[in-house]
């Protein structure tokens, strides 16, 4: 996508209905090839392709969920696997509350380059960003080079909940995103606090209230976010 366009946060007018209660941001990491945009796919539109068009920079596409009667809007962010897009890349981690780390069974490079996927989180993420290991493309019996004990022995020393998943077959694409929703609101308690004054009946006000455009592809500065009125107190923006 175009890195000159600008997150353009919309105030939805009165009588336009909310949508959802809360907005949290999630991003798909790991090399070039994992599998990464055909996850994000399967989980937003529900289809797949066979073709490898690698991301540009970066790309984002939105996703509502319910988890224990609140709707969640996830917003997932598909990053570019290769490296030249580091850059770009590395501006989204900030501002994320979950991220993906994808490897691809049948790619024991993707594996152990997991370790260093895990680094930049550690170095670019919030502290206290959900984690969670994925194995894509299970569905591919006779390549498959890294084993499912592997993949998890692997998730338990980062200390990050680990899935299987095939966005091709559509094997645990929607189990893995409802548990990363889950745990972020279960770990980070990230529900409004009642007695907060940008809280209404239960919701926060302020990020929730904005739309954002379809070509918004970069993160906004503090300054631009406190402009468009996202809430940092609720930690939600
Ligand atoms: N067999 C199988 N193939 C898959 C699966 N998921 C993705 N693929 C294939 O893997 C290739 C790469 O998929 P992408 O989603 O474009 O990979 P990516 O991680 O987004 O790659 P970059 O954008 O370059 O970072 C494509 O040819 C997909 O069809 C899967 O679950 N099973």
């Amino acid at each position: 996508m175009n890195s000159n366009h600008r997150i353009v946060g919309r105030r939805r007018s009165s009588h336009e209905a909310k949508q959802y209660d809360m907005l949290l941001r999630v991003l798909l990491i790991g090399d070039s090839g994992v599998g990464k945009t055909c996850i994000l796919y399967r989980f937003v539109e529900d289809d797949f392709t066979m073709s490898h068009i690698s991301t540009i920079g970066i790309d984002f596409k939105l996703k509502t969920v319910e988890v224990n009667g609140k709707r969640i809007r996830v917003q997932i962010w598909d990053t570019a696997g290769q490296e030249r897009y580091e850059t770009i890349t590395k501006q989204y981690y900030r501002r994320a509350q979950g991220v993906l780390l994808v490897y691809d069974v049948t790619s024991e490079k993707s594996f152990t380059n997991i370790s260093k996927w895990a680094n930049d989180v550690d170095e670019y993420a919030p502290e206290d960003v959900e984690r969670m290991l994925i194995a894509n493309k299970c569905d591919e019996r006779d390549w498959r080079v890294i084993s499912k004990q592997q993949g998890q022995k692997l998730a338990d020393l980062y200390g990050m909940s680990f899935f299987e998943t095939s966005a091709y077959r559509n094997v645990n694409i929607k189990e893995a995103f409802l548990a990363l929703t889950n745990n972020i609101i279960r770990r980070q308690g990230i529900i409004p606090p009642s007695d907060h004054s940008c809280v209404k009946d239960g919701k926060c006000i302020h990020d929730l209230d904005m739309d954002l455009a379809a070509d918004d592809v970069s993160p906004l500065t503090d300054a631009e976010e406190t402009k468009t009125g996202a809430c940092s107190a609720c930690s939600l923006a």
